[in-house]
């Protein structure tokens, strides 16, 4: 799994700290990337003690991990609602965050925007006073010449992610690429959001605008939870 630094301490703190707020007979949707990882497999020790909680995958990845934890999944069109999503993010600056560090961006934002309570989990080192770091987009594979220019217009400058143990660029778990966009300070994320949203092309950016309800900040000694 790509680990993004941060201690394990803190991660599995702030994963833990999440889980707690799952309740028998919730509907959870489970987020991408080591720090939620944790709170998926304090879930699974929930199930094996009994509780009834089924889980939404975000990703290929938490899709495997859920199995391996004995969680239960089902698909958003065979549940009523998402009680509660809980995921980890690249960037936290106040309530809004920039994700997308694993590529799964896209299905995480739509579980994530489905349930009535997001929880993020992060270690401290990915808080920000401001947003700064690159934006993931992902685009259609067709789209990326159209969608780098236009990022261009932003002000922004992307490159094609590539992959690490593959030639050639990530290719997400919806057969897209992704371009990691640099624009500096977004001063205003859900403006930023927007004019991405609107080239074409684009499947979804990693801007999350005012989704997050909790965030969950795990030290190697205790956990903050912060309300945006
Ligand atoms: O957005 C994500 C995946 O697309 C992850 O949640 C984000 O990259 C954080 O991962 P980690 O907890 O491993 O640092």
């Amino acid at each position: 799994m790509k680990s993004s630094g941060g201690s394990t301490a803190a991660k599995r703190r702030a994963g833990q700290s999440a889980a707690e707020a799952v309740e028998d007979g919730m509907v959870v949707g489970l987020g991408t990337g080591s720090t939620a990882a944790h709170a998926i497999r304090a879930i699974g020790d929930m199930v094996a003690d009994g509780l009834d909680i089924r889980g939404v995958p975000t990703s290929f990845q938490s899709r495997q991990l859920a199995i391996e934890a004995g969680i239960p999944l089902a698909d958003l069109d065979e549940v009523d609602g998402v009680d509660v999503a809980i995921d980890g993010a690249d960037q936290v600056a106040g309530g809004q965050l920039i994700k997308g560090g694993g590529a799964a961006h896209a299905r995480e934002k739509i579980v994530d925007a489905a349930a009535d309570e997001l929880l993020i989990v992060v270690d401290p080192g990915k808080l920000a006073d401001r947003l700064d770091h690159p934006v993931p987009v992902e685009v259609l594979p067709a789209a990326r010449p159209v969608a780098t220019e236009q990022i261009v217009a932003l002000d922004g400058e992307s490159a094609l992610r590539s992959a690490e143990r593959k030639d050639g660029p990530v290719v997400t778990d919806n057969g897209n690429v992704v371009l990691d966009c640099e624009f500096g300070v977004v001063e205003d994320p859900a403006n930023l959001a927007a004019e991405l949203s609107a080239i074409p092309g684009v499947v979804e950016h990693g801007l999350f605008v005012d989704l997050a309800d909790e965030i969950h900040v795990g030290r190697e000694d205790g956990v903050d939870i912060r309300t945006p």
